[in-house]
Order: structure tokens, then sequence, then C-alpha cells
């Protein structure tokens, strides 16, 4: 077949294409007026305990973004294909598609941790794609804080990584926010998200032996701290405020360079001398997507909270993690960080698997207050972890 005869075989595609396309904007269009409409019989999961406020508020606000259901969409149309398009071609076709489908719904604002170029700034595009708008903030506490005070709808932040653990400024302003509930304000984890991660030492000098300072975050200092020993020793290393942060300050000083992503390298115009710089090459960076509520429960769900115990009765802490045993509730994860009152008091984060609507963790929950000052459920979301 001749080439004019396959372009207007393309065209008369196009033109059912955007047809369809426009037939399940429609329907998105319906799904959102729907949800207005439905005063949150699905969303209705509140679960208030008094002082303890395990609470999912706002359950009469609809959320256009549904992480769940996005799962869902994207597994079955990549069952459904069958070639010659790659299932990631797919993927990313459908993250526009449904991007539209949430701007036509609703406006909504993303937050995420900038400048641009940052690797939560991809994230951020990977999960609400081209049709949000976005604003990038200079801190961690900053997206936090902008979900909670509702100048945002959705925030993206990282929260741990696999070579260098917790990002403590994430876990911190979320007790921060969630023990300022009091105040209007709330955040919750609707979205987990990880993303493996790449390092490279971005200049403008040409040369590795040019390069006076790198700036970085320190997460990602910690993250190469192998590889620069050996390749740039004794070179001055500053942290800043975001991978991408360092990048700007790369462009602007000469001599300087940043470890950061290779996005950057376009962004700020700088030469990319080493890519890979990571000392582990599985280097995995895992996000929070926060809101100001949670989603229903999807059938495979983890649940992050935190809790205080009297540390001075023996026992305490046991037997407030007893309880997730007795409901045959599988721990996955347990860190602490200073309370920020009393001197030598902690905070202890845990995970585990299920959704605090399922009936043997909302029980558990109850059941965990006789043990704990203080429980509050920071979210509960589909688990899109590793497998192992
Ligand atoms: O199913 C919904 O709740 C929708 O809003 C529709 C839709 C889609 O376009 O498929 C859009 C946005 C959501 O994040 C998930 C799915």
């Amino acid at each position: 077949m001749d080439l004019p005869v396959l372009r207007s075989r393309i065209d008369a595609l196009d033109s059912q294409l955007v047809d369809l396309l426009n037939e399940r904007a429609q329907v998105s269009i319906n799904i959102g007026l729907a949800k207005r409409k439905t005063p949150d019989a699905e969303n209705n999961n509140e679960l208030n305990n008094g002082n303890n406020a395990i609470t999912n508020s706002n359950t009469n606000s609809e959320h256009v973004h549904q992480p769940a259901r996005e799962i869902k969409v994207y597994e079955r149309v990549k069952r459904l294909n069958h070639g010659p398009l790659a299932d990631g071609a797919i993927e990313a076709i459908y993250r526009e598609i449904m991007s539209a489908s949430i701007s036509l719904q609703r406006q909504i604002t993303v937050a995420f941790l900038g400048p641009r170029g940052s690797y939560t700034a991809q994230v951020a595009q990977l999960r609400f794609g081209d049709s949000v708008a976005y604003s990038d903030l200079p801190q961690i506490p900053d997206v936090i804080q902008a979900v909670s005070s509702k100048t945002v709808t959705y925030g993206v932040v990282p929260i741990e990584n696999s070579t260098m653990g917790n990002v403590d400024a994430t876990l911190d302003s979320l007790v921060k926010a969630t023990r300022n509930e009091t105040n209007g304000g709330t955040v919750r984890i609707r979205a987990e998200h990880y993303l493996p991660i790449h390092h490279c030492l971005l200049s403008k000098c040409s040369e590795k032996s040019q390069i006076k300072k790198v700036y970085s975050h320190a997460q990602s200092i910690g993250q190469t701290s192998q590889w620069y020993e050996t390749n740039l020793k004794g070179i001055e290393r500053i942290a800043v405020s975001s991978n991408s942060a360092a990048a700007v300050l790369a462009s602007k000083e000469v001599g300087a360079a940043a470890i950061c992503g290779e996005q950057c390298a376009e962004m700020y115009e700088l030469h990319v001398i080493e890519r890979n710089i990571e000392d582990k090459k599985n280097n995995t960076t895992r996000f929070f997507i926060l809101g100001d509520k949670c989603e229903p429960p999807s059938g495979n769900d983890k649940t992050t909270a935190y809790f205080t115990v009297d540390h001075r009765k023996p026992g305490a802490l046991v037997d407030a993690l007893n309880v997730l045993k007795i409901h045959q509730i599988n721990l996955t994860k347990m860190d602490s960080r200073p309370s920020g009152g009393v001197a030598w008091n902690y905070f202890f984060f845990v995970e585990f698997t299920g959704h605090y609507a399922d009936e043997n963790v909302s029980n558990a929950l109850k059941e965990m207050e006789a043990y704990c000052l203080l429980i509050t459920v920071l979210g509960s979301y589909p688990d899109q972890g590793p497998k192992q």
C-alpha cells in the first residue's frame, strides 16, 4: 500500500479515536457528577475514636483522583493489549487519558517538593499526568502544610529510600499536621509510589576534574557515598533541600556540580558528566500521595499509623504490637521518631497489611487504644510495594 492510502487509514482511525475519547470523557464527567451527588456512600468509612482520633475526615467531599481504580484500569488495558504497542506505551497513553478525565471532573492542584526536575516531580507527573495544575514547593513540610490547609488538592512527598532509609522530615511533618487537626486541617495518605532512582553528576563543566563543589540532597549524598569516595574524594559536598535545587545551584555557579536525576540536565542546561552513580543498583525511593482523606478499601491495602505508649510502663510497646498479632495483621515496617514533647519519648510508626475500615484492622485499632497514649492512622491505601 502506498503512503497516501496508509495515511488516510490513519485519518479514519483518528476520527474514531477522537469520538471514542470524547465518549469516554463524557462518561467521566458523569462519574464526577455522581461523585458529588453521592454523599460518600462508598467513601463513608469514618472511624472516630474520640481522643485518639483515628479519623477519615471530610467524608462528604468528592475525590476525583482514585488510585485504586486507576490501578484496575491500567491492569485491565494491559491485559487487553496484544501489541504491537508495548504495555509501557499503553500505560503512558492511559495516564494522559485519565489525567484529562480528572481535569474534566474538577480542576485540581498537586504540590510536590520542587523545584521542577526533582524525583518527587517525576512521581507527581507519573501519577497525575499533564492535564492537572502543579505547585512546586521548596520544602517537604510546605507540601504537607499545603495539603493540610487545602491550598492544594494533593501532595507528593518522599517517605523512604531503599539505601538510606526514612525521610525524617516527612514523618515529622505528618505528625505535626495530624496533631494540629483541631485547627481544621487534615492530611491522609491516599497512595504510595516506588520510583527506581538513578543519579547523575551534572555540571556546567564538562570534566570531573574541573569540579570544586557538589550540591545534592542529604539522601542522595548518602546514596552515592562510595562512588564519591572513589571519584571525587576531598571535594566539598553541600546538602540542599532537593536534588533539583542542587541542579539550579550548579547551573549558576562556575565549578559547581549537582547529584540529581538526568531530567535536570536539559531543564537547567547542564552536562551529564556521569550516569548511574548510585552505590546500589536497585536504589529505589518510596513516595506518598497525600490528600485530605483516604480511599475506601481496595482489597489489597496497607495502613500506616503512629502511636505512643507510656514509656515508664514495662511491656507497653509489646502489648500494643501484640494486638496486631492477635488479629492476624502482618506488621511490615516499624520506626520511631522523637515525639517533640518530653525528651526521650518517641512516636512509633507502624505499617501493616489491611485497611483501617476492614473489620479485623478496625477492631485491632480500637483494642490498641487501651495500650497507647494516642494512636493516629495516617492512611490506608493500595499496596503497590514490590512483591518479595
Ligand atoms: O472511576 C473514576 O472514579 C473516575 O473518575 C474515572 C477515571 C478514568 O478516567 O478512568 C478518572 C480518574 C480517576 O483517578 C480514576 C478513573
